[in-house]
C-alpha cells in the first residue's frame, strides 16, 4: 500500500516509510492510496471473529508487505490485550469504554500497536529514531507508556503546561529511561505546530517521527474500535450513530475508515468542547482555525485539528457530502457538568468529561429507531477533581494510578521553537 501527502507535493511512500517519516515532506500528513471494502460476508459473520481477527482484517491491506502477516498478528495480539465494554445508559443509547488500557485512555491501542511497529523496522538499525509528540493530555502517557524501553527509540514529549490534569502530567513526566518532557509555555496547537516544523528543519540531524495521530501507524488501529463495537451490536439488528468527543479528530476519521471499509454505521456526530473549528465550518463554509481554548475536557482542546483535512478527503472534499455523513455540536464546561450529573443521577453511570461531551452529542441529535453510542474516551479518574466535585461524590483511585501520584515530575521547560530545537541539537 503506498501513502501520499495530502498537500500533494511530496512523493508517494510505503507504509514502512510513512511510518518512520510521520509527516510528508511538503508538510501534509499522509493518507492511503486505495481503501478497498472488507467483504460483505465477512461484515455479516463478525460475531464468528474474535477482536485479533477483525482488527487484523481491518489493517492489514494497509500494511501490505512491510510487515508479515505472521508478525502483524503478534503485534495485534500484543496491542488488544484488555476490554472494549458497551455499557448500556438508555434503552437507545450506550457507550464504548476505551479506557480498559494502561494509561486508561483510548490512545493506548494507537501507542501500543505504532511502538511495536517501529521496533519492527528498527530490529536490524544501528541508529535510533526521535518520536516527537504534542499532547493536550492523553496522548503524551499512551506513547510513554507503550514505547518505554524499546530499543533505538528516543521519545520527546511536548505537553502545554498548566493545561493537563495532574495524572496525565504524572504519566507522561516520571517515567524516565528513553522517554523526556518537555513542558511548554504555550497551547497545545503551539506544541502541534513545534513539532510539525521540526520535521522540516535541516538543521536537526537526528531522525525524527511523530507518534500523534498524523502517524498512520499510530491513526489507523483507532478503527478498531467501531468494529469492535458493531461485533457487539450486530445481533440487536439496529442502525449505529456514534458520537465521538473530538479535538484532534484522528478517532472520529478512524472511525469513518471502518464505515468506507464497509461497516454499515448511519451517522457520525464529532461532539466537541468549546474548541468549535469544525462545527462553525459545517455552518459557516469556511475553515477558520483558532487558538486553543482551556476547557474540563483538556485532551480536546485543540483548535487546528490535524485530521480533518482527512475527513474532508474521505468525503470527496465535498462540503454537502460531509453534512449528509457528518454532525457536529459543540459545548460549553457548563452543559459538560449538567451531562456528568445527568448520567450519573438517571444511570449510575459516571463518565469522564469527555465521555459527557459525547452523551451531549447524541442528546443533540434525533436519533429516531437508530442506537447510539458514545465513546468514553477516557477514565474519569484522569480528571479527578472535576469529576469528584461535579458530582459531590469521592471515586475510588485504581492501583495503577496510585503507583504514579507520588512520583517526581521531571521536566525541561521551553518557552518556543528554538527551545526544542536546542534540545533536539544537544
Ligand atoms: C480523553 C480524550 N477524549 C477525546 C480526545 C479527542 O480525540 P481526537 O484527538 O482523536 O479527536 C482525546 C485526545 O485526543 C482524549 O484524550
Ligand atoms: N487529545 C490528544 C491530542 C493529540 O491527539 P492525537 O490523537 O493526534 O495524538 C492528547 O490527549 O494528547
Amino acid at each position: 500500500m503506498n501513502y501520499y501527502s495530502l498537500h500533494h507535493n511530496a512523493p508517494k511512500v510505503s507504509f514502512q516509510e510513512a511510518v518512520i517519516r510521520g509527516l510528508a515532506p511538503d508538510r501534509g500528513i499522509y493518507f492511503p492510496e486505495n481503501i478497498t471494502p472488507l467483504s460483505e460476508d465477512f461484515i455479516e459473520n463478525i460475531s464468528d471473529y474474535s477482536h485479533e481477527e477483525i482488527a487484523f482484517e481491518a489493517i492489514q491491506q494497509f500494511i501490505g508487505d512491510d510487515i508479515p502477516k505472521s508478525i502483524l498478528k503478534e503485534i495485534i495480539a500484543e496491542t488488544l490485550s484488555f476490554d472494549f465494554p458497551i455499557v448500556p445508559i438508555e434503552e437507545n443509547i450506550g457507550t464504548l469504554e476505551l479506557f480498559h488500557g494502561p494509561t486508561m485512555a483510548f490512545k493506548d491501542v494507537g501507542a501500543r500497536f505504532m511502538a511495536r511497529c517501529l521496533g519492527y523496522f528498527n530490529r536490524d538499525k544501528d541508529e535510533s529514531v526521535t518520536v516527537l509528540v504534542a499532547t493536550s493530555g492523553d496522548t503524551g502517557g499512551a506513547v510513554a507508556n507503550g514505547f518505554l524501553g524499546v530499543k533505538g527509540v528516543d521519545v520527546v514529549i511536548l505537553y502545554p503546561s498548566g493545561k493537563v490534569s495532574e495524572v496525565q502530567e504524572k504519566q507522561l513526566t516520571t517515567l524516565g529511561q528513553n522517554i523526556t518532557a518537555l513542558e511548554v509555555d504555550g497551547v497545545f496547537d503551539d506544541c502541534q505546530e513545534m513539532v510539525k516544523t521540526a520535521f522540516l528543519d535541516a538543521e536537526i540531524e537526528r531522525t525524527l517521527t511523530s507518534a500523534n495521530s498524523i502517524n498512520i501507524a499510530r491513526w489507523l488501529p483507532q478503527m478498531f474500535y467501531f468494529f469492535f463495537a458493531y461485533k457487539a451490536m450486530h445481533k440487536k439488528n439496529k442502525n449505529l450513530v456514534f458520537s465521538v468527543p473530538s479535538g484532534n479528530f484522528g478517532n472520529i476519521c478512524a472511525g469513518i475508515m471502518a464505515q468506507k471499509l464497509g461497516l454499515p454505521i448511519q451517522h457520525f456526530i464529532a461532539a466537541t468542547n468549546v474548541n468549535d473549528t469544525v462545527s462553525n465550518y459545517l455552518e459557516a463554509g469556511v475553515y477558520a482555525p483558532k487558538k486553543s481554548i482551556a476547557t474540563i475536557s483538556n485532551a480536546m482542546d485543540v483548535g487546528n485539528p490535524s485530521n480533518f483535512i482527512r475527513i474532508q478527503e474521505l468525503y470527496d472534499n465535498d462540503l454537502a457530502t460531509i453534512k449528509k455523513h457528518f454532525s457536529s455540536y459543540s459545548f460549553s464546561d457548563a452543559e459538560t457538568k449538567i451531562a456528568m450529573k445527568s448520567l450519573y443521577d438517571k444511570a449510575k453511570y459516571i463518565a469522564d468529561p469527555h465521555g459527557a461531551v459525547g452523551y451531549l452529542g447524541l442528546k443533540n441529535y434525533d436519533l429516531k429507531d437508530a442506537y447510539g453510542i458514545f465513546l468514553e474516551t477516557a477514565h474519569p479518574v484522569k480528571f479527578l477533581p472535576t469529576v469528584e466535585s461535579t458530582l459531590s461524590r469521592k471515586i475510588a483511585i485504581p492501583e495503577q494510578i496510585q503507583q504514579i501520584m507520588h512520583k517526581e515530575k521531571k521536566a525541561h521547560f521551553i518557552t518556543d521553537y528554538e527551545g526544542l530545537k536546542k534540545f533536539l541539537m544537544e
